[in-house]
């Protein structure tokens, strides 16, 4: 398969990175050596719990879903119901900002209810450890579809997903709430249908990036992302579709990297949607809307 990230990178909005460089900032000194020690000891502190373990009296930990920058998050049963949930805890070593994430993630999730965001079940603090509880959602990511499985999609395909995602990310832009994070790992397909997930750096329009985190990402942070708006969240639906859409890129020999316009060979009406959603022509003043019209009338040609 097409090295995406590679071709892919110049163009993606600086997100994909900021994890990495968030733990550059500030740091002065030895940097490799506190490096390492910091990740010595986040790989002790962040172990995750063992299979079998009853958390809060009530969850059993059945696997690691993930664990992310901030939490992780684990399959578990709930006694009570016999269910299946997800369980996610701040983690340990990202201190009280991770655990205010959290509580952050579930305050918004109190304020949707869409069939493709997973619905929050419960919170709970256990020895000043917070959880939060949801539905869990039995799938893959987009980013294990893509780099692990080599799923390949065609433009029809990439549309139909974008046409999908974009169904939770307009009810997350109607309650008054922007995501802030979508991208391919954040967006798991179950059974052909496709469910958002992590809100923990959603924000209430207009609110600006909550203080330690603009800290940690102030060299990459551009001006116009400070302030929520929803373009915010469609300009990262133009990442995620050339992402889908470089899964199906094979370079010819001897080829020399260009722009993802040159190489991707788009249909027309696609190119001109992908460059309005990325900032290189007039955006979509109609919102979340207007871009789903688009989609629509895309697929109809594809
Ligand atoms: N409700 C869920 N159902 C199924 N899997 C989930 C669910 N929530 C999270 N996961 C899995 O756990 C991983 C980590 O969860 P999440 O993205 O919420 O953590 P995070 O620390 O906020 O991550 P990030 O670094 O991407 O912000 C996800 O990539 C996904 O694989």
């Amino acid at each position: 398969m097409a090295p995406i990230q590679h071709e892919v990178q110049p163009l993606i909005r600086i997100q994909v990175q900021k994890r990495e460089q968030s733990s550059q900032a500030g740091v002065g000194g030895n940097v490799e050596l506190r490096r390492g020690w910091q990740r010595w000891i986040g790989l002790w502190t962040d172990r995750p719990g063992r299979q079998g373990t009853i958390v809060g009296n009530r969850y059993v930990i059945q696997e690691l879903l993930g664990m992310g920058s901030y939490g992780l998050t684990y399959r578990c049963t709930d006694i009570q119901t016999g269910g299946e949930v997800a369980l996610k805890e701040a983690k340990p070593s990202k201190g009280k900002l991770a655990v205010r994430l959290l509580h952050r993630e579930a305050d918004v999730l109190r304020h949707l209810q869409h069939p493709a965001i997973p619905e929050l079940l419960h919170t709970f603090t256990v020895r000043r450890r917070y959880y939060m509880v949801t539905e869990v959602v039995r799938g893959q990511t987009l980013e294990q579809l893509i780099f692990e499985q080599e799923q390949q999609y065609t433009e029809r395909e990439c549309v139909e997903l974008a046409l999908q995602l974009l169904a939770p990310v307009a009810h997350v832009h109607s309650r008054g709430y922007i995501h802030g994070d979508v991208r391919i790992p954040n967006v798991i397909l179950r059974e052909g249908q496709v469910h958002l997930i992590d809100f923990g750096l959603a924000r209430r329009l207009g609110e600006p990036l909550l203080p330690e985190l603009k800290r940690r990402i102030k060299d990459v942070l551009e001006p116009e992302d400070e302030q929520a708006t929803p373009d915010q969240d469609l300009q990262d639906i133009g990442h995620f579709l050339l992402f889908l859409l470089y899964s199906s890129y094979e370079p010819q020999k001897g080829h020399e990297p260009a722009s993802w316009q040159e190489e991707l060979q788009l249909t027309p009406a696609l190119l001109e949607l992908l460059e309005r959603l990325l900032g290189l022509r007039p955006p979509y003043e109609g919102g979340a809307e207007e871009l789903q019209c688009e989609l629509e009338r895309l697929r109809l040609l594809l």
